[in-house]
């Protein structure tokens, strides 16, 4: 996947974005970092095709196996949503349908994407909740959205990607609303997707970064500024911003991130 030099602006002409080029491969991860407001969801909603209304791509695009995503039509778009392109949401409750329960939203998924009856789509259901290690299936599968905790609906999410296998993954902030146990698991999970899918990754959290992420890339009010292996980054960072970072990252709490871990 790759985003060759894309722009990208908001109404009244400012840019969010200016001539982005990212190249992720199958296999592995790449990071985006970077102060609020720098661009990086406007990057991820630029791949999936869901700018905010009145922005638009004004310059380059996405390629994805070789096609333009920015010329395809709506429609078949949304066809790749789920089959060559996948996302990991930040807050996983905004992906679901707060009426339905679990199980039928997952077989849903696979039955349309993966064009499974609706038996095998719930035997696959089960296997990818056994996966994350969602151990009682039966009662996720049960279960409305809201009667699961964001972590656990962290793993559904990722578990209905281990199932669809999709060539590309993104990630939005995959880690920020989750507690330490739940962080650790969904950190093991993208590593799990990583050898069969490509992954970019928006994250300000050091132990995704380093750890899930071959690369990082520093966006800087809409402009990439700095790229590097997380450890590289922070040792020698370029940028102000880098440099805050790394100051930061240094006294984060045990858990969050230490360097002896590495
Ligand atoms: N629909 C829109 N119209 C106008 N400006 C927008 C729109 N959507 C986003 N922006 C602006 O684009 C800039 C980049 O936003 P974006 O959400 O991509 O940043 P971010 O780096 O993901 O920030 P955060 O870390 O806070 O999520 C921000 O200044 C935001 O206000």
């Amino acid at each position: 996947m790759k985003f060759d030099r894309l722009s990208v602006s908001a109404p009244g002409g400012r840019q969010l974005l200016r001539e982005t080029t990212l190249t992720v491969r199958r296999g592995e991860a790449i990071g985006v970092t970077g102060e609020s407001g720098s661009g990086k969801t406007t990057l991820l909603k630029a791949a999936m095709g869901v700018l905010g209304r009145g922005c638009e791509i004004d310059g380059g695009g996405i390629q994805l196996d070789g096609r333009a995503m920015e010329k395809l039509p709506p429609h078949e778009r949304r066809k790749l949503a789920g089959t060559s392109l996948g996302f990991v949401p930040q807050l996983p409750m905004t992906a679901f349908d707060s009426r339905i329960a679990m199980g039928r939203q997952i077989q849903a998924v696979y039955c349309k994407r993966l064009g499974l009856s609706r038996e095998a789509a719930t035997g696959l259901a089960r296997e990818k909740l056994r996966q994350v290690n969602l151990l009682d299936a039966e009662r996720v599968m049960g279960s409305r959205p809201g009667a699961l905790s964001g972590g656990m609906l962290q793993r559904v999410a990722i578990a209905i990607l281990l199932g669809l296998n999709p060539p590309f993954i993104l990630a939005d902030e995959p880690t920020s609303a989750l507690d330490p146990d739940n962080r650790a698991a969904v950190i093991a999970l993208l590593q799990d997707l990583k050898p069969t899918s490509g992954l970019l990754v928006v994250s300000h959290d050091t132990e995704v970064l380093g750890r899930v992420c071959d690369r990082v890339h520093v966006l800087h009010d809409g402009e990439l500024v700095e790229e590097g292996n997380l450890a590289e980054l922070l040792a020698a960072p370029k940028h102000d911003w880098t440099a805050r970072f790394a100051e930061t990252a240094g006294q984060r709490e045990e858990g969050y991130w230490s360097w002896e871990r590495w």
